[in-house]
């Protein structure tokens, strides 16, 4: 049967062929040259202390349809990182989660902190994409790419000043996530086949990722026991989107997640 991720996969392939047609790879990666220089999403992810929120602006879902109507991508930006926020997350892709591009860039706009462009990346045309709309930060997720393509798409994002975070849920994925150099290393606790979510799936996986990796649990994550869990486990941050974005203070509800007093 086809997944969801199937069908994800295939819309991407034509809506990338669009782009292209409608704005060449060459022109886009005219707008590459005086770029300022990315934020560091890693070194912010790998300082010390307590466990790391990336906070994700996401609109809607397939699992979960349309999560937020009141949807101001800088607002929200600023409040995520108002609150504490180490790094954002803004969902770009239009047709399953109702994203943007733009989105992302207003949301790197309104604050400080790194920002990742969160997508089905399948071809470099969207890591220039990703660069050029400002992005610091792009996902690349293992059961999306062959071992090739994960390897080449890891090194070019290195080489426009893009961090990769390397998403797996398949733990047959692992060897060829770190295999590519992956050193920031996300476990998505939803099995993007089935929706199904289990924040013991990144627990399990800990112990065979490498101490030098910065882990990122993501998916599922609700309430400040489950950080506390996950923090426990030698978990390094925490990717969140819709259990923040369906609260209509969004600021009281990272206090609370963080379990750190409203500031
Ligand atoms: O909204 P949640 O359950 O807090 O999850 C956030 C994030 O992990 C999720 O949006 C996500 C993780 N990996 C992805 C890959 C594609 C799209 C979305 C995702």
């Amino acid at each position: 049967m086809e997944s969801i991720l199937d069908k994800i996969v295939a819309a991407k392939r034509v809506e990338i062929q669009q782009a292209k047609a409608e704005n060449p790879e060459g022109d886009l990666r005219g707008a590459l040259d005086n770029l300022p220089a990315a934020r560091d999403f890693f070194d912010a992810l790998a300082a010390d202390g307590p466990i790391k929120l990336i906070a994700e602006i996401k609109k809607a879902s397939p699992s979960a349809g349309l999560i937020r109507e009141d949807f101001d991508p800088a607002t929200i930006a600023s409040t995520y990182a108002q609150h504490g926020a180490t790094c954002l997350s803004v969902l770009t892709d239009e047709q399953f989660f109702a994203g943007s591009l733009e989105n992302l860039r207003l949301a790197r706009e309104a604050v400080e902190i790194p920002v990742l462009r969160k997508d089905f990346i399948l071809d470099s045309y969207q890591l220039v994409e990703a660069r050029v709309a400002g992005a610091d930060a792009v996902l690349l997720i293992a059961e999306c790419l062959s071992n090739k393509e994960l390897k080449r798409l890891f090194d070019e994002a290195i080489d426009l000043g893009l961090t990769p975070l390397v998403e797996l849920y398949d733990a047959e994925r692992l060897s060829a996530v770190l295999a590519c150099g992956a050193r920031l290393v996300g476990v998505n606790n939803r099995d993007l086949r089935t929706f199904e979510v289990d924040l013991d799936h990144t627990i399990r996986l800990r112990e065979r990722i490498p101490a030098d990796c910065v882990l990122v649990a993501e998916s599922g994550v609700r309430t400040h026991a489950d950080v506390t869990r996950l923090e426990q486990a030698g978990v390094n941050a925490i990717l969140v989107g819709e259990s923040l974005m369906r609260e209509d203070d969004i600021g009281a509800a990272v206090d609370r997640l963080l379990g750190r007093p409203g500031l």
